[in-house]
């Protein structure tokens, strides 16, 4: 077991934002939360990497867990120059090679010399991940990481992904808005609202009761039907194809 947490909970200030979470992660084994907005996934990623304090429970980590993390979103200050490469150095010095080379996987080879601030949005995720895999991590961490991608681009990072995984045979834990870009590859899907709602594989899931109320199907039929179109626990075409 790379990381374990047994009956996790979470304050901020006096608030509660997660309450009795047991989850862990395996070697090679992809995990994927979902859950609405303000239901505490990213809460529960910056808990997992050590930046919260959980208020009750215990996070095990095997020892010597190297953790990569790509955060929902990235503020870069407009005023501030940094170039790609300085970004990639934060917190410790990177050897060139080692920074083309993760460059090179993250399929964006020539950004090394570009400001940070010109990257779309598309780029910029690739070079977080790039960071993200430097240290070559036994769990990778990744918060929304396809939100401001295209279908292709999304189906792109999810083939880098699984492949990063099988290279590295690192485990990874995703959050994801909605079951219907969830990758193929996902093992285990945790149905998150401050507590677990419901988990298992993507097709009992997106089953379950439990999800299709916390995701108010029955109120937004009408509305989403455009995108619910091909059911609810499957992906769309380009990304069946490509992940
Ligand atoms: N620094 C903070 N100060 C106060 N409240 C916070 C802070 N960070 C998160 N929260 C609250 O914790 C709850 C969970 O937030 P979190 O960002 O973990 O949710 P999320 O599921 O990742 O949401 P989203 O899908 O919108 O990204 C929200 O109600 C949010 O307002």
């Amino acid at each position: 077991m790379l990381i374990q947490a047994r009956n996790l909970s979470v304050r901020i200030g006096k608030v509660p934002i997660l309450n009795g979470i047991d989850l862990h992660a395996e070697r090679g084994e992809i995990l994927t939360v979902i859950g609405p907005n303000g239901s505490g996934k990213s809460t529960l990623l910056r808990t997992l990497i050590g930046a919260l304090k959980p208020s009750g429970g215990q996070i095990i980590r095997s020892p010597g867990l190297s953790i990569g993390y790509v955060p929902q979103r990235l503020h870069v200050d407009e005023t501030l120059p940094m170039t790609v490469k300085r970004f990639l150095q934060l917190p410790h010095r990177v050897s060139s090679a080692a920074m083309q080379a993760a460059m090179d996987n993250a399929g964006v080879p020539g950004l090394l010399g570009q400001q940070l601030i010109s990257l779309s949005g598309g780029q910029l995720q690739r070079v977080l991940l790039a960071r993200a895999l430097l240290d070559k991590p036994g769990l990778l961490l990744l918060d929304e990481p396809t939100q401001g991608l295209d279908r292709r681009g999304t189906a792109e990072f999810y083939r880098h992904i699984d492949t990063t995984r099988k290279a590295l045979n690192c485990a990874v834990i995703m959050v994801s808005h909605d079951l219907q870009v969830v990758m193929r590859q996902s093992e285990r899907v945790i149905c998150l609202n401050g507590h677990i709602c419901c988990e298992g594989k993507p097709e009992v899931v997106s089953n379950s009761a439990e999800y299709r109320n916390l995701f108010g199907f029955e109120d937004d039929e009408d509305t989403l039907a455009v995108y619910s179109h091909r059911g609810h626990n499957q992906a769309p075409d380009a990304l069946q194809e490509a992940v």
